[in-house]
């Protein structure tokens, strides 16, 4: 199979890069039914460009590249030992050419292996069949919608739907709930994929396997096909809309499947996939690993609508220039809903910048600067000098337990993240004159266009993607969605979707 590493290369890329014809159907069909003229509608005309952006830079639609997960079924007497190691090679090349991030952090030690391989990973899952070819799927799904797959064990008590039991409309339940409970930090609007039934592991197993579902398929379960009509049909009265701004569109797809359980368990799994879903497969000569076909529509076929039409119909919306180092009357200015521009300087930071801050100096004087919540795709070409390649924000909400703390003991004006902040940070926010600014997750190559240098960078002991770049940006725009007032959106889009999901609580399916 001389031609199979090269192939699993190409399906990495093309995975990475160009989102396929069904997905994009899908966010088209949102920007459809969103309101002109909103943050959703911006958003949303956000991620298209980024698409196309992405397709043709072929870079990382976004910067999280995620878990690399395999699923390649085989004819009896395929060498899957070879099949692995060629799998492993493909991703190590991928990570180097900057088509992948280096994403395997020891659980440990913290370190990261820089080729995305380490143990556990790539994920690659092997099964044998009885049809002459290989058929290989790749998912890539990021850590922010990971977090926010859940799994119920029935019967429960739901925030908001309460009893849920052991039938089709427990799960409802459940499904209503996940969809809730994700908001905008998973990257909104969502797929998901349920798992009902199995084990804890095979639950959730079961559940990524109907993302490899095509977005538009009927389920071949009567009972299942109810649910998923159902669930699509309701999901966007909960209002969370884009990135969790609030809006007409919550949720892309659903796709349930189902298994047998043990008498004492009944589980169900969601594994909820963001926008930026990136799943391809192809079809290989079992003899010379050559692809014959794609199984996914490509993405090229379907174009992504041009930006400008909508924006134009936002006009009127409060729009602030802004260079570091900015002032506290600045910040003081902005509303929940203005959009802000920075130019200047950029500082990234997340998780373990973050819990390192709590307790050592800065390297740099912070004083009226923005720390962005991001973790970019780098190279560095011959000279030596760093270049961003996909540079989207991370989930904002994991800092919750420093953010505060860190604003104050160094004076930071602006934190530039995704899916918003609690209460802590919000009174952080107000008491030392604050913002928070929320850019369009998953929008990696829109952003990274922005970022016109890389001054320097500290900590690459982090590994990339927690290392602290310091970066040199023109008209990177986000939302207010915290300001120093004491108002969040977020928090506002939290209650007002609970509210909503409270109307689910009827019986519906007896
Ligand atoms: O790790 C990242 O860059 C982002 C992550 O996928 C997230 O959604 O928070
Ligand atoms: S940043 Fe958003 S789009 Fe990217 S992997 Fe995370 S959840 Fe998905």
């Amino acid at each position: 199979m001389k031609q199979f590493q090269e192939s699993m290369y190409k399906l990495i890329v093309e995975t990475s890069t160009n989102l396929p014809a069904d997905v994009r159907r899908a966010i088209q069909r949102a920007q459809e039914h969103e309101d002109e003229g909103t943050r959703a509608a911006l958003s949303l005309s956000t991620i298209s460009e980024n698409i196309t952006m992405a397709e043709c830079n072929v870079s990382p639609i976004c910067q999280d590249t995620g878990m690399p997960t395999f699923f390649v079924h085989c004819p009896v007497g395929a060498n899957q030992i070879e099949m692995k190691k060629d799998i492993i090679e493909a991703v190590r090349l991928a990570t180097k050419n900057s088509k992948l991030r280096p994403n395997s952090v020891d659980s440990l030690t913290g370190a990261n292996s820089g080729d995305n391989i380490g143990p556990g990973v790539p994920v690659i899952h092997f099964e044998q069949w009885e049809k002459d070819h290989i058929d290989v799927r790749l998912i890539l799904k990021g850590g922010g919608c990971e977090n926010k797959n859940i799994q119920y064990s029935l019967p429960a008590e739901l925030e908001g739907v309460g009893k849920a039991g052991r039938d089709l409309d427990g799960i409802r339940k459940c499904v209503m709930h996940a969809i809730y409970q994700a908001q905008g930090q998973g990257c909104s609007a969502g797929f998901i994929g349920v798992g009902i039934g199995g084990d804890r592991t095979t639950g959730y197993e079961l559940a990524k396997h109907q993302l490899l579902r095509g977005v538009d398929d009927v389920n071949a379960n009567p009972e299942l096909a109810k649910l998923e009509d159902y669930v699509m049909a309701n999901a966007n009265k909960l209002g969370i809309g884009t990135m969790g701004f609030g809006g007409q569109v919550t949720l892309l797809g659903c796709k349930a499947g189902v298994m047998d359980r043990l008498p004492a368990s009944f589980f169900v799994s969601v594994a909820y996939n963001c926008w930026a879903f990136r799943r391809q497969g192809v079809v290989l000569d079992a003899a010379t690993g050559e692809i014959k076909d794609w199984v996914y529509e490509g993405g090229s076929n379907v174009a992504m609508a041009e930006p400008g039409q909508r924006e134009n119909a936002s006009e009127g919306r409060r729009e602030f220039v802004l260079q570091a180092p900015i002032t506290e009357e600045q910040i003081r200015e902005l509303r929940v809903g203005d959009v802000v521009v920075i130019n200047g300087a950029m500082h990234t930071g997340r998780d373990a910048l973050h819990k390192y801050l709590m307790d050592h100096d800065a390297p740099i004087d912070l004083n009226g600067h923005v720390i962005y919540h991001c973790g970019p795709v780098m190279s560095k070409d011959e000279s030596g000098e760093w270049h961003v390649r996909a540079a989207g924000p991370t989930t904002s909400i994991r800092e919750e337990p420093y953010q505060g703390d860190i604003l104050k003991k160094f004076g930071l004006r602006a934190v530039i993240g995704k899916g918003g902040m609690g209460p802590k940070t919000l009174a952080a926010l107000q008491e030392h004159g604050g913002v928070y600014l929320n850019a369009i997750g998953g929008a990696a190559q829109y952003y990274a266009e922005c970022i016109k240098k890389v001054d320097s960078v500290h900590f690459m002991e982090f590994g990339v993607p927690e290392a602290m770049w310091h970066l040199q940006v023109e008209g990177f725009a986000a939302i207010v969605t915290m300001d120093s007032h004491g108002n969040s959106l977020h928090a506002e889009v939290d209650k007002s979707s609970l509210e909503k999901l409270a109307e689910f609580k009827q019986p519906v399916f007896k």
